[in-house]
């Protein structure tokens, strides 16, 4: 964690995140610093991500709003909220209806427009990984709805939710993903790596004009 201003605002960043395939779908393990965040007073959670487009709309490089999400391994029962619940970090039963604060998401697509930027609004859906997915795996996501796909923020957000935490997500789109088996191309997480280093700087600067301009 790097603590530190911006913009008038404290500020804690993570400067790396733990995925649940490093970690044997140990979600509540994985989820442990979004707790820490939420006990150090966090109010709101800015989360991004690699991801592979799955929308025909997205192109490499491009920013996707996420405006809500398909926590897949969730509905199969690795949940980070399983397990003993202690009150001190919210319900027993959560509501995820409002994962994506509408607000917030208002608040990025104006600063966005505002740098002339091209902002998509989608659904982001967490396979487990840390295989990449086939193209009938992509087809069947992309049929129930999901414009990008990775392999993390779904937990996290679900446990920020859980403990009151407003949240604003986007997904970099580091590789469009395969929808067809006789037109598939490999996918590599260098590939993932050189896009994400390429968009660093302008992903950075959009996050803290967004921070700039928190009123929450
Ligand atoms: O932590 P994120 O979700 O940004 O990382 C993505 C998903 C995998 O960990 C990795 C695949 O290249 O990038
Ligand atoms: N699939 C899963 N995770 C990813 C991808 C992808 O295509 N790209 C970046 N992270």
């Amino acid at each position: 964690m790097v603590f530190g201003q911006l913009g008038g605002k404290k500020v804690v960043c993570l400067q790396g995140r733990f995925h649940p395939y490093e970690h044997s779908m140990d979600l509540a393990l994985c989820t442990l610093p979004v707790r820490v965040m939420h006990q150090l007073g966090v109010k709101v959670m800015i989360v991004s991500n690699a991801a592979g487009g799955i929308n025909t709309v997205l192109r490499h490089g491009d920013l996707m709003l996420i405006k809500d999400h398909i926590f897949l391994p969730g509905l199969a029962g690795f949940s980070p909220l399983v397990g003993c619940n202690d009150p001190r970090f919210g319900a027993r039963f959560v509501s995820v209806h409002d994962a994506y604060d509408k607000q917030l998401r208002q608040l990025a697509i104006d600063v966005g427009r505002r740098n002339n930027m091209t902002l998509y609004e989608g659904v982001y859906v967490m396979s487990g990984g840390p295989q990449y997915e086939s193209p009938a795996e992509v087809s069947l996501f992309k049929t129930v709805g999901a414009d990008a796909l990775g392999m993390s923020t779904c937990h996290e957000v679900t446990v920020a939710r859980q403990c009151g935490i407003k949240v604003l997500g986007f997904s970099l789109i580091t590789n469009i993903a395969n929808l067809d088996a006789d037109q598939s191309v490999e996918v590599s997480h260098e590939e993932v790596l050189d896009i994400a280093k390429q968009a660093g700087e302008r992903a950075s600067r959009f996050v803290s004009d967004i921070i700039q301009e928190l009123t929450i």
